[in-house]
């Protein structure tokens, strides 16, 4: 039976409910959004949010959700960062053997979410997904620090772990090689690119007058279309 520390919620006073809707949320000062202001194309309005983000020092900007379809037909999600926005599409490291990366090559659809809480934002981003080439995929492991380099040649990512010292044993063997040969290569690390047909950009309002502008693509066009919030 595994042991915890944590105290149980029912020693304490308030419901968990009670707690919830006590919770403030948007009291906070909050930028402003003039989608009439916006560019032609998400991506530009996404950098500019981005690094109106990091001006802002939201804690891990580039942390976004990332949610697939299993082959049940059952959506999952989680956390990953993004590693860049360019013509190729949102991109994301990790491994092709993973739950997420078998989802995606059973699937070729994926959604994106990232929510800047500082600023009361929110981008969600809907596509198809595509593994960029093998030398994309090469080129920016080389560039991870070694630690992570270490960690991803070691790692059965999603793989159940039966014996937690089989981890410290493939770290081990990881690091050995890694120190032998610092170019080790890791074939099942990937780069992955979300290629969007639609990005929404979603502004929060403490009077619930959210601003939502979600830029839907046809063809190589992009059409503006402001939604209830
Ligand atoms: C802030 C944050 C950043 C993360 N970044 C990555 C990442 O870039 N790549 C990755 O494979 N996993 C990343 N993870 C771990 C994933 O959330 C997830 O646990 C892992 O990829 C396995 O997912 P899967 O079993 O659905 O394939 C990150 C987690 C957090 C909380």
């Amino acid at each position: 039976m595994i042991q915890t520390a944590c105290p149980l919620w029912h020693d304490r006073a308030v419901s968990i409910r009670d707690l919830l809707r006590g919770l403030p949320v948007f009291a906070r000062p909050l930028p402003r959004f003039a989608p009439a202001d916006t560019p032609g194309s998400p991506d530009a309005l996404f950098v500019s949010w981005l690094a109106e983000a990091v001006d802002a020092g939201v804690v891990e900007p580039h942390a976004m959700t990332l949610s697939t379809v299993d082959g049940d037909g059952l959506p999952d999600t989680r956390v990953l960062l993004l590693k860049e926005v360019d013509d190729r599409g949102w991109q994301f490291a990790t491994s092709a053997g993973s739950a997420k990366g078998r989802q995606v090559a059973g699937t070729a659809a994926a959604a994106l979410g990232f929510y800047w809480r500082e600023q009361g934002r929110q981008v969600r981003v809907r596509g198809t997904v595509a593994a960029l080439d093998p030398q994309t995929s090469a080129a920016d492991f080389r560039a991870r620090p070694v630690s992570s380099r270490v960690a991803s040649l070691a790692s059965e990512q999603s793989a159940v772990l039966a014996d937690p010292p089989d981890l410290e044993r493939a770290l081990a063997t990881a690091e050995a090689a890694v120190a032998a040969d610092p170019d080790t290569p890791c074939a099942d690390h990937t780069v992955y690119a979300v290629t969007p047909t639609s990005v929404e950009f979603w502004q929060g309002d403490a009077d619930r007058r959210h601003v939502r502008l979600r830029y839907r693509r046809s063809g190589d066009t992009w059409h503006k279309e402001l939604l209830w919030p």
